[in-house]
């Protein structure tokens, strides 16, 4: 159990002219993914760092499960929450194993218990026990580095995992590779995350929810596919780049494009199948590679057929969200 939420959070630094944080409120669901995304100096850092009492708020409340974190001791707070940060900071005098140890320790595991536990986080994250265990941080690349981070943060197996641009120094093909293996992990631990990032496909990636963060104000808050379909104005829309044919293809879903009813009938005899949950790029791949003129869309669930998606339906879905986008922007043209 672990959902956070957050109540009219404010911080005011000392001295600054603007808060950092202003006025946030929003949910994270118990076992989702929220990634917190915005330019820099948005408040993305502060408002993370709340969380584990690194930073207190000025005002507002945030509760985890419904109890006020203000009113746990935060080093116990911190115990139940796993952290990870860009720099990793592993300590570079004990080998990973002990780096790894040394949070199962903390959080009370017993010796043998510890042990184990220390192959099965290394396992985890990708790297074998045997070849890493006795190494040191600097013998690590900064993606093995990176993974042995992620490995001390679970070792607590906290509910909740704090994510700061954590792949933020790493190449893009290993920062892909780290992404693939949290996805993983996420299915198998199924942890309540807040993830900092800059990188929209990053956010796009890994989000179930997007939290866009504006001179730290919340923006707008929804799914993916929320965003890209209905961004609250041109400044999120310039930020996820909601007119990216890519990112549309990628990220909406078939039924943003499936043709029902009259437009459908008839076309359900004898044509190749899409799942319901598919995406117009994997729609649009299964066209090309069948020749087909048509995909009879198939509910997941139900395994019934609910209508059918045409090359022209996915050019049409696209086209329109992009029209609605110019027409928006001529209208506003300030956000
Ligand atoms: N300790 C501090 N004292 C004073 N101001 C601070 C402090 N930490 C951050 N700030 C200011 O608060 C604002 C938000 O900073 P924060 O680091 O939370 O943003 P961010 O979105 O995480 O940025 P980045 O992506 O660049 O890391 C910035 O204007 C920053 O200068």
């Amino acid at each position: 159990m672990a959902r956070i939420a957050f109540h009219e959070v404010s911080k005011y630094y000392r001295g600054a002219s603007k808060p950092a944080v202003d006025h946030v409120s929003f949910e994270v669901a118990e076992s989702s993914i929220c990634m917190l995304l915005g330019t820099s100096g948005s408040g993305k850092t502060t408002l993370l760092r709340m969380v584990n009492r690194l930073i207190e708020p000025s005002s507002g409340t945030i509760t985890i499960d419904g109890h006020s974190i203000l009113e746990e001791n935060p080093i116990q707070l911190r115990r139940r929450i796993g952290y990870v940060i860009q720099q990793v900071g592993l300590f570079p005098h004990m080998t990973i194993a002990e780096n790894v140890r040394l949070t199962a320790e903390i959080a009370g595991w017993s010796k043998a218990r510890m042990e184990s536990r220390v192959d099965e986080l290394l396992t985890l994250v990708g790297l074998d026990p045997a070849e890493y265990r006795r190494r040191y941080p600097r013998q690590l690349s900064g993606g093995q580095q990176q993974r042995v981070g992620l490995a001390r943060a679970l070792a607590a197996d906290p509910a909740i995992l704090l994510m700061d641009e954590p792949f933020g120094a790493l190449d893009a093909i290993t920062r892909v590779h780290l992404q693939e293996e949290l996805q993983r992990i996420q299915r198998e631990m199924r942890k309540t995350i807040l993830f900092v990032t800059h990188d929209v496909e990053e956010a796009f990636r890994l989000g179930d929810q997007i939290a866009i963060l504006s001179e730290g104000r919340l923006v707008q808050i929804g799914t993916p596919v929320d965003l890209l379909l209905k961004p609250a104005n041109e400044f999120v829309s310039r930020l996820i780049g909601s007119d990216n044919i890519q990112r549309q293809l990628q990220y909406l879903p078939v039924s943003s494009a499936m043709l029902t009813g009259t437009e459908a009938a008839g076309r359900y005899e004898n044509q190749p199948r899409c799942s319901s949950e598919a995406t117009l790029l994997e729609a649009l791949m299964s066209l090309i590679a069948s020749g087909a003129h048509s995909l009879i869309v198939y509910d997941e669930q139900s395994q019934a057929p609910i209508g059918t998606i045409t090359l022209s339906a996915i050019n049409q879905a696209i086209t329109t969200a992009r029209h609605a986008e110019a027409e928006k922007t001529t209208a506003s043209p300030t956000h």
